[in-house]
């Protein structure tokens, strides 16, 4: 099955995979901490305004994990103190469904650290919805198909096998991942880009 990108919100973890048929050509960098993804040095050319943006980034005291350019203004709005809920809500509202052939979903988690009071949550804005939750045990979102938060059995050690995790889930056309986790306070980020990683 072929959901497109998807995320995995856990309470004290997040993970996002980009699965993509039209732009298999990407990779996840890190640039100071901020996650992004970007074509390779080998990608065809290519206008559209979807596939490169900043898809793990630290706002206020949470990680933001999605699949488009709303990342950064859900960022900027846990920055500016916002609740992590109003915060995705808003932006989602604000840059809503892409406007492609597909009306393509965007979705966005907010991780919290696990000593703190505020939950993490979820969300995605679509055609025909807008929805964000907490959420208390791992739950995936993805742009096409598992297009509602629905919890999912997963487990991350660490941010390593977040990424790895996600990247290995049986849907179609994987591309690459990226993985968080947030516990004790601390931040610590991973990526996975697949065989070419390192090799
Ligand atoms: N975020 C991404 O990495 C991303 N990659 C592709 N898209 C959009 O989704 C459309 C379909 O892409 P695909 O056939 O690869 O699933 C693309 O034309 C583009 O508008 C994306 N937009 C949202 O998911």
């Amino acid at each position: 099955m072929y959901v497109g990108r998807f995320i995995v919100v856990g309470p004290d973890f997040g993970a996002y995979r980009v699965s993509s048929r039209s732009f298999p050509n990407r990779r996840i960098v890190d640039r100071d901490g901020t996650l992004t993804v970007a074509p390779t040095p080998d990608a065809p050319e290519s206008d559209n305004p979807y596939i490169s943006y900043n898809c793990v980034r630290e706002g206020g005291d949470g990680v933001v994990v999605g699949n488009g350019s709303h990342v950064d203004p859900v960022a900027e709005k846990l920055d500016a103190g916002y609740p992590a809920r109003d915060a995705l809500a808003e932006s989602l509202l604000a840059l809503d469904y892409e406007k492609d052939d597909y009306d393509t979903p965007r979705i966005a988690g907010v991780v919290a650290s696990d000593d703190a009071d505020e939950a993490s949550y979820i969300g995605i804005v679509r055609r025909d919805a807008l929805l964000v939750r907490a959420v208390s045990e791992p739950t995936l979102v993805a742009t096409y198909e598992e297009d509602a938060p629905a919890s999912v059995e997963f487990e991350a050690d660490d941010a390593e096998s977040a990424a790895t995790g996600v990247y290995e889930m049986e849907y179609e056309h994987a591309v690459c991942a990226a993985g968080v986790t947030y516990r004790g306070g601390e931040v610590e980020l991973a990526v996975e880009n697949g065989p070419e990683d390192g090799a």
